[in-house]
């Protein structure tokens, strides 16, 4: 209920946009937006939905996808993609589509691909709905129709017919046919199944906030048990770039660590960089150049100032869309309004920085005034703290003087109301000794009069010449000859001013939706700012460097590298260094006692060479990486162990094949402990089977890392001779009984596995290590293994000894031998005694 005596006049908010375009400017000092209220902004794109479709062709791909987190459609230009449809899988991997469309009249191989997709039960997060549309959907005219004339938030309504095209044909390549047939079927798509706007009016929409393009060309080729086993993802979900759920916690990774974003845009980014390493060398050297900027000492302070401004940068996708649908709250308007004045503010900085660098150049020139007439437009209208206390949109005075004036006689309604009440308490009852005349937004003006005592049956409400209207927290209503005067006078001030505001937001957010495309650019940019950003900040405090690229050579070049995780772990981590390339040592087989840092140092060659490929610095004194295409790894892992498969048939279907079908000169292969799924000799066989394997191919052999506990395959020569091969050790030193690590990479082959130390650090009985220790030097000479004696007690030895007395004189010829008396009354109690 509002009475209108608690309707406060609000002042005039602080320093309009214009003061942003001098120095660095904190944000905007707009009322700050209740934290839930930001949070709620953030939380909502957890329900991000993507539905993609896809059309192949003759060795050809098209494929658009709609992102409702963003309202935008991804699409990337027809690529190459063969018969197995790998870039295909990979689109999939990567952003888990809810839904896959596609033409009903399909080639054979796309169909079998599909029907593959559908039947994968225990495909993370989950299946994809996969929906046949009829093939007309996808004709090339008609896309081509649909996409021009759909109705496009971020183009103006002032744009002719012919603008439209032009400026639509500068962003989706209508030379690309399947690309376009892909578009046009997801646009029929959207529109059938209202995706977004399902329970709208059916005038309303999907709304369409811009069209992006993304490719893979450049893409290195990384699989999900490699994202696990390096521990460059590590949460239970899985690592999509869309489906990222705010709650979830990531645990010690690679992108935990780097991940220090201000905005979710650019954690949503980084994990984008993260899904689609590159050796695209100009992407990879502007991100390395803002990064390098950055660790300047005397940039430490801007970059700290930028990050703070990032803070502010929020989901405008979201409050765009909601704009779209009419559906902006109050905190939409603080929330976009802090934005645009941060990003003036990202653009005043970014200006008075080298412009010789891409990404600075970009904010300063594309940041354009548009941004400036949004926050003066908002500055200018929106009453925010009117608006908050009123929980609806209001707006500042001056803006429309008969709003103004209307509100003007609300303002002066209190005293005149007390006047009324006055007036009418003459004309009661004497016993009502107070009545107030309030008004109610739709009810319109009513007397309140408090309940007596002896008021208690419905009958006893009713008053002379007043109407009764309803009870409420022990008041009771009414209609009187005045107040309905009043609702004639007066009544509809309040809705009517409710209205014409309501008119104003209207207005307001088509300018600002007309201007959606720069607020699309601002998200872009300050999202790869905030994870360079980040990325220089991980870079700092851990003393990473920068990488070198030579796609001229193959292979990778460390000098003392360190794994990123381990090292934090570690009380002193050794680094290594790593020289592969050539054609020598294409093969590296490192062995080792158990827990040298064999692993460690496999898996800190694959992180390193992925952190290069990402566009991040690494943690190296030096690393210059070469052609590289693609990181495979068969490495033992507890994921892979939950998707119910035997560690050996891991080892077999899963990883290695991979790496044997796909790994080319250029990739690199990690193997630890491969073949120990099975028995010793068939696991050594099989290792040596598959490294021999890529040895025969000579100078095509893959970069590969072997790290194994095996080594008969060296004792036993299992691997050909020659400079394709080099073995390497973790060095050691016996000191006494005692084992001691030094975890330096040196070349050689390991003289034993020292298991024995190992279990005795693990923290066995010493009785049990020695024994243990026993049997495998009996084994290795071939000599017999004898039970441990004084493990038996002496009468245990002694009956032993009886019971096969017994045994040796059983005569079976005898005819009065009886078994069942031998077994139960001579063998029986011997065997019980010793038990
Ligand atoms: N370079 C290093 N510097 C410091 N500590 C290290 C280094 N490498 C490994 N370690 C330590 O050694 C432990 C064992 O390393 P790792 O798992 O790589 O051994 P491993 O040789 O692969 O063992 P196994 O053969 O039993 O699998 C690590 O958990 C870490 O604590």
């Amino acid at each position: 209920m509002a009475s209108l005596g608690a309707n406060p006049r609000r002042t005039p908010q602080g320093p309009g946009p214009g003061a942003a375009s001098s120095g660095f400017p904190s944000p905007a000092p707009v009322p700050g937006p209740k934290e839930a209220e930001e949070e709620e902004v953030e939380e909502e794109e957890e329900l991000a939905e993507i539905h993609l479709c896809v059309l192949w062709n003759s060795g050809y791909l098209g494929i658009a996808y709609y992102d409702t987190s963003d309202s935008t459609i991804h699409f990337m230009p027809d690529a190459p993609d063969q018969e197995s449809l790998k870039l295909l899988q990979r689109v999939l991997d990567e952003i888990n589509p809810q839904s896959v469309v596609t033409s009903a009249k399909q080639d054979e191989n796309m169909t079998r691909f599909l029907g593959k997709l559908a039947s994968q039960e225990h495909r993370e997060p989950k299946r994809p709905e996969i929906i046949f549309l009829p093939s007309v959907d996808f004709g090339l005219e008609i896309s081509k129709q649909r996409l021009l004339s759909g109705n496009y938030s971020f183009i103006p309504d002032a744009m002719t017919a012919t603008e439209k095209i032009l400026f639509l044909s500068s962003i989706i390549p209508f030379d690309c046919l399947l690309t376009v047939r892909a578009l046009g079927g997801l646009l029929k798509f959207l529109g059938r199944r209202r995706i977004g706007v399902e329970l709208e009016d059916y005038n309303v929409s999907v709304p369409i906030l811009g069209f992006k393009k993304f490719m893979l060309t450049h893409l290195v080729n990384i699989d999900q048990d490699t994202y696990s086993v390096l521990q460059i993802f590590k949460s239970e979900s899985h690592p999509s770039v869309y489906k990222v759920a705010s709650g979830l916690k990531e645990g010690l990774s690679l992108f935990g660590v780097l991940n220090r974003c201000r905005c979710k845009w650019g954690e949503k980014l980084l994990r984008l960089w993260f899904t689609r390493p590159t050796h695209d060398l100009g992407e990879l050297s502007s991100r390395l150049d803002v990064i390098q900027f950055f660790l300047l000492p005397q940039n430490l302070d801007m970059a700290q100032m930028l990050h703070r401004l990032l803070g502010h940068i929020k989901n405008v996708p979201l409050i765009l869309k909601r704009m779209k649908l009419s559906h902006t709250k109050v905190s939409d308007w603080q929330v976009l309004y802090k934005t645009v004045y941060s990003a003036l503010g990202l653009r005043d900085a970014c200006r008075s920085l080298p412009q010789s660098i891409q990404l600075f150049r970009d904010i300063a020139q594309e940041f354009s005034d548009d941004l400036h007439h949004i926050a003066s437009l908002i500055g200018k209208v929106v009453d925010f703290e009117g608006s908050l206390a009123e929980n609806r949109f209001t707006v500042l005075p001056n803006i429309d003087p008969e709003i103004d004036e209307k509100k003007r006689r609300l303002m002066g309604l209190p005293n005149f109301l007390t006047e009324v009440a006055r007036k009418e308490l003459e004309n009661l009852d004497s016993r009502i000794p107070s009545c107030s005349v309030i008004y109610i937004p739709l009810i319109g003006f009513l007397l309140s009069i408090p309940r007596l005592p002896s008021m208690v049956e419905a009958s006893d409400f009713e008053i002379n010449g007043l109407d009764f209207m309803f009870l409420s927290e022990e008041k009771l209503h009414y209609r009187s000859a005045r107040t309905k005067e009043l609702d004639a006078l007066l009544g509809d001030l309040h809705c009517e001013i409710r209205d014409q505001e309501t008119l104003l937001m209207y207005q307001l957010q088509c300018q600002v939706l007309a201007r959606a495309a720069v607020l699309t650019r601002v998200l872009d940019l300050a999202s790869r700012l905030d994870v360079l950003l980040a990325l220089a900040s991980a870079a700092r405090d851990y003393g990473y460097s920068r990488p070198r690229y030579s796609p001229q050579v193959l292979g990778v070049r460390i000098q003392n590298g360190r794994h990123p995780l381990m090292e934090l772990c570690a009380r002193t981590f050794v680094p290594n260094s790593t020289e592969c390339g050539g054609d020598k040592g294409r093969v590296k087989v490192i062995t080792g006692p158990n827990s040298s840092g064999k692993s460690i140092y496999l898996k800190q060659v694959g992180l390193i060479t992925f952190m290069a490929l990402v566009g991040s610095f690494v943690p190296a004194e030096e690393a210059e990486i070469g052609a590289v295409d693609a990181i495979f790894t068969r490495i033992h892992s507890c994921e892979s162990i939950s998707l119910g498969l035997s560690t050996f048939m891991i080892d077999l279907n899963q990883q290695v094949a991979k790496a044997v079908n796909n790994a080319t000169a250029q990739s690199l292969v990690l193997i630890d402990e491969f073949g120990k799924g099975t028995n010793t000799v068939d696991g050594l066989a099989l290792l040596a089977a598959v490294l021999r394997h890529w040895l025969a191919r000579g100078p095509t052999c893959p970069h590969i890392f072997v790290a194994t506990n095996f080594l008969s395959l060296v004792q036993l020569q299992l691997l050909p001779q020659g400079p394709l091969v080099q073995y390497l050790t973790m060095e050691t030193c016996e000191d006494g009984n005692d084992l001691v690590f030094f975890y330096q990479v040196c070349e050689g082959v390991a003289k034993a596995s020292h298991a024995s130390h190992t279990a005795a650090q693990a923290g066995l009985p010493d009785k049990l290590v020695a024994r243990g220790k026993e049997v495998s030097d009996l084994i290795r000479s071939g000599k017999p293994i004898k039970p441990v004696k004084d493990l038996l007690k002496k009468n245990q030895m002694e009956n032993c000894q009886t019971l096969v007395d017994k045994f040796m004189k059983l005569d079976l010829e005898d005819p009065n031998l009886d078994l069942n008396v031998f077994m139960s009354q001579e063998v029986l109690p011997a065997a019980t005694s010793i038990l």
